[in-house]
């Protein structure tokens, strides 16, 4: 049988992780979390009453489309995300499959800091080691990303408590009913639902309507923010997905390939409505 693409992404990551244990071992990355930066509430930055919030991602390259920018400069492009009104910025850092990197995620946080950006960040890569998160947490992420589908239950439990224990949020993705109902008993706050089947990669922005249903209702005080994830390409999905309960969405591709990225940016951020 032949291994798929996440297959092969999962195996490299581990062999990345364990190379990256043997150069700096947890230990080390424990005795910097005295002077790492203070996480900003993604959760806060996300749920606002009277639009959907922007999560825009810093994304050279991915796996299914190769790569997006060949001019790729992640410090001008978080930049310009922030000051056109996203809510908050996901920095890939996969390395091999989406040419991301953990010096991106550094330095951003470093140059916003300096600009007086306070804009949270999410780290987005394949989690499913405590040291990953560590690594998350002294690199300046606020958040990072927990893929359901590739983590058991106890796993899970213990990153995401991990999480919160060192301050930092977790963006909780789902792609089917059933990992919905595994985010649900981990009593997640924020789930990001994938319209991207990680296993052929097609994108179905309906997914996002079917898995939410189960949420309690919108306006519920015990509903999760929602982020719809994935294939959204323009602002006229927009009202749907209000209509919906989502809370904020989450763009790459559309952003990184349109001519103008401030504009996109723009566009995806500013819709206000009556709340
Ligand atoms: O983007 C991919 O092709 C991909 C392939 C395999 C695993 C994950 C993948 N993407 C990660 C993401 O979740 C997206 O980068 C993110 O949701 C933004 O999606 P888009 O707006 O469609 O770039």
């Amino acid at each position: 049988m032949t291994a798929t693409i996440l297959d092969q992404i999962f195996a490299h990551k581990r062999t990345e992780v364990e190379r990256q244990k043997l150069k700096i071992p947890q230990a080390k990355l424990e005795q910097q979390l005295g002077t790492a930066p203070k996480p900003r509430s993604l959760r806060q930055a996300l749920r606002q009453p009277d639009r959907i919030s922007l999560i825009a991602e810093v994304k050279k390259a991915s796996p299914s489309k190769g790569v997006f920018l060949e001019n790729f400069n992640p410090t001008e492009l978080a930049e310009t995300y922030a000051s056109n009104g996203a809510a908050a910025i996901s920095v890939l850092t996969d390395v091999r499959f989406f040419q991301g990197s953990l010096i991106y995620l550094r330095s951003i946080h470093e140059h916003l800091d300096k600009l007086g950006y306070a804009t949270p960040l999410l780290r987005k890569d394949f989690l499913y080691d405590p040291y990953q998160i560590y690594e998350a947490r002294v690199s300046g992420a606020d958040a990072i990303l927990l893929i359901v589908g590739m983590l058991d239950d106890q796993t899970l439990h213990e990153l995401y408590q991990l999480t919160y224990g060192l301050g930092m949020e977790a963006l909780v993705e789902v792609h089917t009913e059933d990992e919905m109902t595994r985010a649900q008993a981990l009593q997640a706050q924020i789930i990001g639902i994938n319209n991207r089947d990680l296993h052929s990669f097609s994108v179905d922005l309906a997914t996002t309507q079917r898995v939410s249903a189960s949420l309690p209702a919108i306006g519920d005080p015990q509903r999760p923010v929602l982020v719809a994830e994935s294939g959204i390409h323009g602002p006229e999905v927009l009202p749907t997905l209000r209509e919906w309960g989502v809370d904020a969405i989450l763009v790459g591709e559309s952003i990184v390939l349109a001519p103008d990225h401030a504009a996109h940016v723009r566009a995806l951020s500013q819709n206000e409505h009556r709340a």
